[in-house]
């Protein structure tokens, strides 16, 4: 235990997948089972963010999307945690700093979707993130051409490692990133929100 809430033992590979997941849905389940399979991870953490700070409108309340999460993703090697607000960050260059410094010795790598690749030179302290973990990105629908030709990913063109060779990621010094062209999921939490499943926007 820590100041996150999480128990992670020394040497374990853990992916973290950060989302506002507002609501979850079966997309995080699929590309977290891929990551799982194919980065060979032990563990997913996902990170349940209080609120994404390029979004111009908060989330529901944090307990309700943890409890959503939770019945998504009953997974046994799955953890779903509110260590960003235990922790009081939302940026997640600041997350990566702290849960390295609280869990020494735990080989951490950032996951997300194909449109965070995309965006993530416009994230604070974007650098920093790639210099902490290594990343491991899914591909998404509509996303998958101009995540690989991102800003980030052609800034980090040689830091890139061949999905046939995925399962080291977590063993790269980073900067590391790792494209893993899965079967896609055509589902987003937007889409949830404007069919009325979830609370209105
Ligand atoms: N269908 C999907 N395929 C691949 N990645 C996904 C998918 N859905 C979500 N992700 C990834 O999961 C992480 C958390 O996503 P998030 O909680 O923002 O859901 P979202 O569906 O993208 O939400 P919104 O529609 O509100 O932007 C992000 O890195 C996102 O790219
Ligand atoms: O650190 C940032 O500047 C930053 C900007 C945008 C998104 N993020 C993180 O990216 C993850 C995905 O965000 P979202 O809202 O697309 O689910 C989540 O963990 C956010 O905290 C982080």
């Amino acid at each position: 235990m820590g100041g996150t809430g999480l128990t992670l033992p020394q040497g374990l590979r853990v992916g973290l997948l950060g989302g506002s997941f507002d609501p979850p849905h079966r997309g995080h389940a699929h590309i977290t089972r891929e990551a799982l399979k194919r980065f060979g991870l032990d563990r997913v953490v996902w990170l349940v963010s209080p609120g994404n700070p390029l979004k111009p409108r908060g989330p529901a309340p944090l307990a309700d999307r943890m409890a959503a999460a939770r019945g998504v993703m009953a997974h046994p090697r799955v953890v779903v945690s509110d260590a960003e607000a235990r922790l009081g960050t939302r940026y997640t260059a600041e997350t990566l700093a702290r849960l390295i410094a609280l869990h020494p010795g735990v080989r951490f790598v950032w996951l997300m979707g194909a449109d965070n690749l995309r965006q993530l030179h416009c994230w604070d302290n974007w650098q920093a993130i790639m210099a902490q973990v290594p990343v491991g990105v899914l591909a998404r629908p509509g996303q998958r051409i101009s995540a690989q030709t991102s800003v980030a990913a052609r800034v980090h063109a040689t830091a890139r490692l061949d999905q046939a060779a995925a399962h080291l990621l977590p063993l790269m010094q980073p900067p590391a990133w790792c494209f893993l062209n899965v079967p896609m999921l055509d589902v987003s939490s937007t889409a949830i929100r404007a069919a009325g499943e979830w609370r209105a926007d």
